[in-house]
């Protein structure tokens, strides 16, 4: 099973490389491993199984992050609005955006980095995502406000970029204009 030792942190060479596309369909040993990645977010958020084998609690995980340059990415969350999201994804590809921002008040974290970064990070407000599921099947996710938020997050990885890459040095606490909050969307 993946565990806080399996993941990758700053500096590392592979969280700044652009993954490669996963060709489908995928071997068992991708499948294996993305069922992994999935397994780990679903574990980190049981109370018990987080305790047990120390793992930190998350809502997404990028295979980058356990030093796989692959484009593979595995979440499981509940967003504002009650709504579960849990996937296990091959090549996903932001298809279209809203112009309209979204953020995190309270800004961002990431399981490769070990320090608060404070600031605002802008995300789209919108997105469409197209990928392959971990059970092969070809899907089309419109996602808005905090899901929107948590897929560019993890996408961001397979392009070698980290949150804190998007905070306004100038004025990093201050919301970009027009943007809207994920509580409220
Ligand atoms: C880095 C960390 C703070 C752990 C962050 N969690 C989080 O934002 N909240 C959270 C975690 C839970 F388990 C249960 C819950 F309800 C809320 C997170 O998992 N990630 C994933 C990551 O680092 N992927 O590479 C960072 C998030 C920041 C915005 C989107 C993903
Ligand atoms: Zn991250």
């Amino acid at each position: 099973m993946i565990t806080m030792e399996d993941i990758v942190k700053e500096g590392h060479d592979v969280l700044k490389q652009k993954a490669d596309e996963v060709s489908l369909p995928p071997s068992k040993e991708d499948q294996d491993t993305l069922a992994q990645m999935l397994e780990y977010v679903k574990n980190s958020q049981d109370e018990k199984l987080a305790d047990k084998f120390n793992l930190r609690p998350g809502v997404g995980l990028a295979a980058p992050q356990i030093g796989l340059s692959k484009r593979m990415i595995a979440v499981h969350f509940t967003d504002f609005n009650e709504r579960e999201y849990s996937y296990g994804l091959f090549n996903p590809k932001i298809m279209s955006h809203s112009v309209e921002e979204t953020y995190l008040p309270d800004g961002e974290g990431c399981l490769s980095v070990d320090r608060e970064v404070p600031g605002i990070v802008p995300r789209y407000a919108r997105i469409t995502v197209k990928a392959t599921t971990l059970e092969g099947e070809e899907v089309k996710l419109r996602l808005k406000g905090y899901a929107a938020i948590v897929l560019q997050h993890e996408i961001d990885h397979l392009n070698g970029v980290m949150f804190y890459d998007h905070i306004n040095q100038q004025s990093p606490l201050t919301p970009p204009a027009n943007a809207i909050s994920a509580e409220e969307i």
